[in-house]
C-alpha cells in the first residue's frame, strides 16, 4: 500500500516533502513490527499472539490515519495547485490580453504619429501653394553640421522642426530666450543632398513647363552655400549638389520625353565678384569680363564689356527685397549686377527659391539671426504668381511690335529715316507664329519688345568660383529695353538692324551661349557621369545654361509628369493658355497643321478651368535707374545662385 501510495504520489508529482513524509511512516511502521517480533519470542505464545495482534491492529489503525490525513493534505495540496495553475492560466491570459491592447493602443499611437506628420507635411504643401500663388519667394534654410576639428560647443539652434527653426539667443543679443524663424522648409545638419533636392524637384522641373526658375544660396561665409549648391570639395554620386542634380534631372525628363518634345540645354557660368562679372567658360584660357545687357528679348544677358562697380551685392540685394515687400514704385535691382541679373527672378514672374545657410556655431549667433531675419523678410516678398511663358505668344507679338515701333520713333528722333520694315511684316510674323508650332526646338525671337518663350535657368555662385546663368526675359522686361540699347556702349553688342538680328538670331540672344546638348538621348548619363569623376569640369568647353521649352503641343505627359502638388495651380495656367496658342497658329498658317485628337482633348479639359486661374499680380514697369550710387562694403554674407 505504501509503494501504491508513492507511486500514485510520484505520479501526480506531488510535492517532495508529501513524499519523504510517507517514506518516515513506512520506516517506523518496519521498525516497530521488527519490535514486536522481539517481544513475542520472550513471552508465552498464545499471550503473545494476542498482545501481538492488538499492538498491530492499533498501530495499523493509527497508521491509516495518519495515511488518511496525508491523503487528505495531498488532495488539498493538489486542489491549491490545480487552484495556482487556473490562476497563472488566467493571469497570463489577463497578460496576453493586456499586451495585445497595449500593442493596439501604441499601434494606434503610431499610426496618429504619422498621420500628424502628414497633417504637417499637407500643411507645408498648402501653404507653400500658397505662397506659390501669392508669388513668394520660396525660402530654404539648411543648417550646417559641426565639421571635423571645429568646438563642438552648445549648438545656436534649439531645435527644428518642418518649416520652423529655434535660436537660442543669449542676454548680449537681447531678450534672452528661444526665438523661432519660420520658412517654407527647414534642413537640420543631417539632411542629405539627395534630401533637400527631392523637395526642390518639382520646382526644377516646372523649368520643362516653360517657367523661369531660379534658386540661389545666401548665408555667412563657411556655411554651406557651395556644399549645397554645388557639393564638397570631394564630389561622390551621393555628394552632389543641386546644380549638378538639377540639370541631370532636366537632362533625364528631356530623355524621357525625347519622342514628344525637344528640349534645346545649354549652360552658362557666370562669376560676379567684386561687381565684376566673368564667364567662367571662356574657352580661351582667360576668364572674360562681361556685361549685363537687359532686353525685353531675351531678359537679363551679357554680352562682352566692362563693368563699373555700382554698390555692394549685400545691400543691393537687401534694398531690392525691401522695395518689394514695402511693393514700392521702383525697385532698385540695378544698384548691383546680382541684383540685376536676378531681376527677373526677384521681380519677374520666375518661381525663386532663396536656400538661406547657416552655421551652427554659438560664437557666430549675431550674424546667423541677422541672416535668418533678412530670410525671413525675403519669405515674406510677393512677386504675383508665376507664369508660363508660353502663355504669352499674342502679347508678345504686340510688345514686339510696340516695342519695334519706339525704335522707328527714336531713329526717327535722332534724324535716321526709319523704313516702316522695322515693324514685322505678315511673313515675318507668320514665320514667328510657325516657329511657335514647330514641333522641334523653338527658335530663339530676336526682335526687341518681344518677350522670351524661353525657360533659361540660371547658375551663380558669388564666393569663390560662383555662377550662375542667365535668366529669361520675361513680360516683365520692359523698360529697360530701348534705353539700354541706345545708350550701350559695350563695342561687342551689335549696332545691327532689326532685320540682321532676326536674321542671326541666335548671337542677338547670347554671344557666350553653346549647345552642349541636343538630342542626345544619352545625355542625361553622360552628363551625370562626367560631373562626378572631373569635379567641376563644367569649364570643359561648355557654356551657356539655357533650357528652352518648346513645342506648344506639348503632349500632356510631357506637361505634366513632373509637376508637384503646389505646381497643380501653376499646371493649370499652362494648359489654360495652349489652345491660343493653337489659335494663333490656325490663324498665322495658311495650311494649318492638323491638330492631333490628343491636343484638342487638351483643349477642351484645359478650357473648362480659366477661372482657377490667379490673376498675376501687376508691377509697375521698372525705369532705368536713378539711384544713387552706394559704396562698396565688404559685406560677410554671401551668394550663390542657380536658376
Ligand atoms: N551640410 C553639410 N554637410 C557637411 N559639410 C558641410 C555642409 N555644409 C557645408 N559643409 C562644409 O563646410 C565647409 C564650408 O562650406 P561651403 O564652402 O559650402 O561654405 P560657403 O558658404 O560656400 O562659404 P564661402 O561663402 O566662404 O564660399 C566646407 O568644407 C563644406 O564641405
Amino acid at each position: 500500500m505504501a509503494a501504491t501510495t508513492t507511486s500514485e504520489m510520484n505520479n501526480n508529482d506531488l510535492p517532495f516533502s508529501v513524499v519523504s513524509i510517507v517514506e518516515d511512516v513506512l520506516q517506523q511502521h518496519s521498525t516497530r513490527s521488527s519490535d514486536v517480533d522481539e517481544e513475542a519470542e520472550e513471552n508465552s505464545p498464545s499471550q503473545v499472539v494476542e498482545e501481538k495482534f492488538q499492538r498491530t491492529h492499533f498501530e495499523h489503525y493509527e497508521e491509516q490515519e495518519i495515511l488518511r490525513n496525508q491523503q487528505k493534505h495531498i488532495q488539498e495540496l493538489k486542489q491549491t495547485l490545480n487552484t495556482t495553475k487556473a490562476g497563472m492560466q488566467l493571469l497570463q491570459m489577463k497578460y496576453q490580453e493586456d499586451f495585445f491592447h497595449l500593442g493596439k493602443h501604441l499601434n494606434g499611437l503610431a499610426y496618429a504619429a504619422t498621420g500628424y506628420k502628414r497633417v504637417l507635411e499637407e500643411n507645408r504643401k498648402l501653404y507653400n501653394l500658397v505662397q506659390d500663388l501669392k508669388g513668394n519667394i520660396r525660402v530654404y534654410c539648411r543648417v550646417r553640421p559641426f565639421l571635423p576639428g571645429e568646438p563642438t560647443g552648445l549648438s545656436a539652434v534649439e531645435h527644428i522642426e518642418e518649416g520652423t527653426i529655434t535660436i537660442r539667443v543669449p542676454s548680449k543679443y537681447g531678450k534672452a530666450g528661444n526665438k523661432p524663424f519660420m520658412f517654407n522648409k527647414v534642413f537640420g545638419p543631417s539632411a542629405t543632398q539627395e534630401e533637400v533636392f527631392s523637395d526642390m524637384q518639382p520646382l526644377v522641373r516646372s523649368v520643362l513647363d516653360g517657367y523661369n526658375v531660379c534658386i540661389f544660396a545666401y548665408g555667412q561665409t563657411g556655411s554651406g552655400k557651395t556644399f549645397t549648391m554645388t557639393g564638397p570639395k570631394e564630389l561622390t554620386e551621393e555628394s552632389l549638389g543641386v546644380n549638378y542634380r538639377a540639370l541631370a534631372d532636366l537632362f533625364l525628363l528631356s530623355n524621357q520625353r525625347k519622342d514628344t518634345t525637344s528640349y534645346e540645354i545649354s549652360v552658362q557660368m557666370l562669376e560676379i565678384y567684386n561687381e565684376q562679372v566673368r564667364d567662367l567658360l571662356a574657352t580661351d584660357g582667360q576668364t572674360k569680363r562681361l556685361e549685363i545687357r537687359n532686353n525685353s528679348q531675351n531678359g537679363i544677358n551679357v554680352p562682352e564689356a566692362s563693368l563699373v562697380p555700382v554698390s555692394s551685392t549685400d545691400d543691393a540685394l537687401g534694398d531690392v527685397i525691401s522695395s518689394l515687400s514695402q511693393k514700392t514704385s521702383h525697385v532698385p535691382y540695378r544698384n548691383s549686377k546680382l541684383t540685376q541679373l536676378l531681376q527677373d527672378s526677384l521681380g519677374g514672374s520666375a518661381k525663386t527659391l532663396m536656400f538661406v545657410h547657416i552655421s551652427p556655431e554659438a560664437d557666430t549667433l549675431g550674424e546667423t539671426i541677422s541672416t535668418l531675419k533678412f530670410a525671413e523678410r525675403v519669405g515674406s516678398v510677393e512677386l504675383g504668381a508665376a507664369r508660363v511663358n508660353k502663355d504669352n505668344s499674342e502679347v508678345k507679338e504686340l510688345k514686339e511690335q510696340i516695342a519695334n515701333l519706339k525704335m522707328a520713333l527714336v531713329r526717327k528722333g535722332n534724324g535716321n529715316d526709319v523704313q516702316p520694315n522695322s515693324i514685322p511684316t505678315n511673313r515675318e510674323r507668320i514665320s514667328r507664329r510657325r516657329s511657335l508650332e514647330t514641333p522641334t526646338i523653338r527658335p530663339k525671337l530676336p526682335t526687341m519688345g518681344n518677350t522670351s518663350s524661353n525657360s533659361k535657368p540660371q547658375i551663380m555662385d558669388l564666393s569663390g568660383p560662383e555662377a550662375f546663368s542667365d535668366s529669361t526675359a520675361s513680360s516683365r522686361r520692359h523698360s529697360l529695353d530701348i534705353h539700354e540699347l541706345m545708350k550701350s556702349s559695350s563695342p561687342a553688342w551689335p549696332r545691327q538692324s532689326l532685320e540682321d538680328r532676326e536674321s542671326k538670331s541666335g548671337e542677338w540672344i547670347d554671344k557666350h551661349e553653346e549647345l552642349i546638348q541636343d538630342h542626345n538621348p544619352n545625355s542625361a548619363e553622360q552628363f551625370y557621369q562626367s560631373m562626378v569623376p572631373q569635379q567641376h569640369s563644367l569649364n570643359g568647353g561648355k557654356q551657356d545654361f539655357e533650357v528652352q521649352s518648346i513645342t506648344d503641343n506639348e503632349s500632356d505627359e510631357a506637361t505634366a509628369s513632373d509637376c508637384s502638388d503646389s505646381d497643380l495651380l501653376w499646371r493649370l495656367s499652362v494648359q489654360v493658355n495652349v489652345p491660343r496658342v493653337s489659335n494663333v497658329q490656325n490663324s498665322a498658317n495658311p495650311k494649318p497643321k492638323k491638330i492631333q485628337p490628343r491636343t484638342a482633348k487638351l483643349s477642351e479639359t484645359r478650357s473648362l478651368i480659366p477661372s482657377l486661374i490667379p490673376a498675376p499680380s501687376k508691377r509697375l514697369p521698372n525705369t532705368v535707374n536713378s539711384q544713387p550710387q552706394r559704396p562698396t562694403r565688404d559685406g560677410k554674407r554671401r551668394l550663390s545662385l542657380g536658376t
